[in-house]
């Protein structure tokens, strides 16, 4: 019997997935990147003129973004499921509400620089998770660059005094705890009066990668980085034209389907090579490869969405995985390094625990084919929801509480299982 588990139809409490039978073999077609998405969007927001996104994501954090361009006066239609036109005229104009940013870090995090191009007040808000994300070390940088913006508990709410431009020249930056505050800077810089620097504070950074795709995406609307060393980036003043961009397959989606298919010991294609991402993710892909084998020790800290995945390959591994790195995945969509290290402990006790920040995860094959029902909690988080579900394609009575969190960057993560031939129950 077909069923539909598109998102609209899973008013469930929880999702059981019955392990399948045999290897996991299919095509599935991966939603865009939500990392380029939302900064196309922006950008192209921020732009004169059309522009035209194709391959793009629409899931809540991309919908938040885009909602949030409208307010300030982006135009953006959606012709079809994987495109948004965007015309912007090169301002932005002030909302008449707050911006209202769920739980999407891209959005809160760029959109509280971009608001400084306003002439007027913008307030950037988030839902309760977001509110505990901190956004401090990005309001001491504006403040450095001549931006009035306040968030007096450190995190969202922010409160951005915009004077439709600013006057800083350099900047330094604390970017231990999120990479997108260092996004957020650069792609805001386009717009200053002369040549902006934006300089690392110290050398700790999240997923550099992601600074890359920053500086890639700038360039396809027309904007000119130079990198002054491994920490520090000159942005010419030169605003932003209107582009069309194809964007690429979301990576760290991509990480749960060759998982999947690790696990199962099948074949899954998504109609790109592994290579072709420019994604951090994607660094993912040659461990996930290595299962059964997974190193013993795993820095996780140029590929951090793809830590919860590579956790519960882990917990099938032949030895013991321990995640270095991954401190800043305590604030994430929810503290990562705890969810994960509960949850496999509630499909098994002593499958993982915590040592300071460190992730421990005990592989154990024996796992495989063994049946321990579970209830797991996913924190709201996304990716808590869809690496936990991994463990669901090898042990049985694993089921999944709050299934539609996969919304947040992935809608099409439980059809797509579907579609491969896992069965899925809904719970009460
Ligand atoms: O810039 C981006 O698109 C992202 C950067 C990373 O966050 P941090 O820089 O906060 O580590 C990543 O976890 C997030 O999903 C997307
Ligand atoms: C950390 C994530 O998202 P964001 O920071 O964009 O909310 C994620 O998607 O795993």
């Amino acid at each position: 019997m077909d069923q539909s588990f598109a998102l609209a139809d899973l008013d469930t409490r929880a999702l059981l997935l019955v392990p399948p039978a045999r290897p996991l073999r299919g095509r599935v077609v991966l939603p865009g990147s939500k990392s380029i998405t939302n900064r196309a969007l922006l950008l192209a927001g921020l732009a004169k003129g059309r522009s035209h996104l194709k391959g793009a994501l629409k899931s809540d954090d991309t919908a938040r973004m885009a909602e949030a361009l409208v307010a300030m006066g982006v135009r953006i239609e959606e012709p079809d499921a994987t495109s948004f036109v965007v015309a912007g005229t090169g301002r932005l104009l002030p909302p008449p509400a707050p911006l209202f940013l769920g739980n999407a870090g891209t959005a809160t995090r760029f959109l509280t620089a971009a608001a400084s191009l306003v002439e007027g007040e913008v307030v950037v808000d988030g839902d309760p998770h977001m509110r505990k994300r901190p956004i401090a070390p990005l309001i001491e940088a504006l403040a450095r660059l001549g931006i009035e913006a306040s968030a007096p508990t450190g995190c969202p709410p922010v409160t951005i005094k915009g004077k439709g431009g600013f006057s800083g020249r350099r900047v330094e930056i604390d970017a231990g705890l999120s990479s997108q505050y260092v996004s957020a800077l650069l792609m805001l810089a386009a717009f200053g009066e002369a040549p902006v620097e934006i300089v690392l504070k110290g050398q700790a950074i999240g997923a550099r990668g992601y600074v890359d795709l920053t500086q890639a995406a700038m360039a396809a609307f027309g904007a000119e980085v130079t990198p002054l060393g491994p920490g520090a980036w000159r942005v010419a003043p030169t605003r932003y034209h209107a582009a069309d961009l194809m964007i690429e397959p979301d990576a760290s989606a991509a990480t749960y389907l060759w998982a999947a298919a690790a696990l199962t010991g099948g074949d899954v294609d998504l109609g790109l090579p592994p290579e072709t991402f420019t994604q951090p993710d994607a660094r993912a892909y040659a461990l996930i490869r290595a299962f059964p084998r997974l190193p013993s020790v795993i820095e996780g800290s140029q590929m951090q969405d793809a830590v919860p995945t590579l956790a519960a390959l882990a917990a099938f591994n032949e030895g013991p995985v321990r995640f270095t790195g991954i401190a800043n995945l305590r604030v994430k969509e929810c503290d990562r390094v705890h969810a994960m290290a509960s949850e496999l402990q509630r499909v098994r006790p002593g499958l993982a625990r915590e040592e300071g920040d460190d992730l421990i995860v005990m592989g154990d094959p024996a796992l495989a084919g063994s049946r321990h029902p579970a209830r797991i909690e996913t924190y709201a988080d996304h990716r808590i929801a869809m690496s936990m579900a991994l463990v669901g394609l090898l042990v049985g009575g694993i089921a999944i509480l709050d299934p539609t969190c996969v919304g947040k960057t992935y809608p099409g993560f439980w059809q797509a299982l579907a579609d491969l031939g896992v069965a899925l129950e809904k719970l009460d």
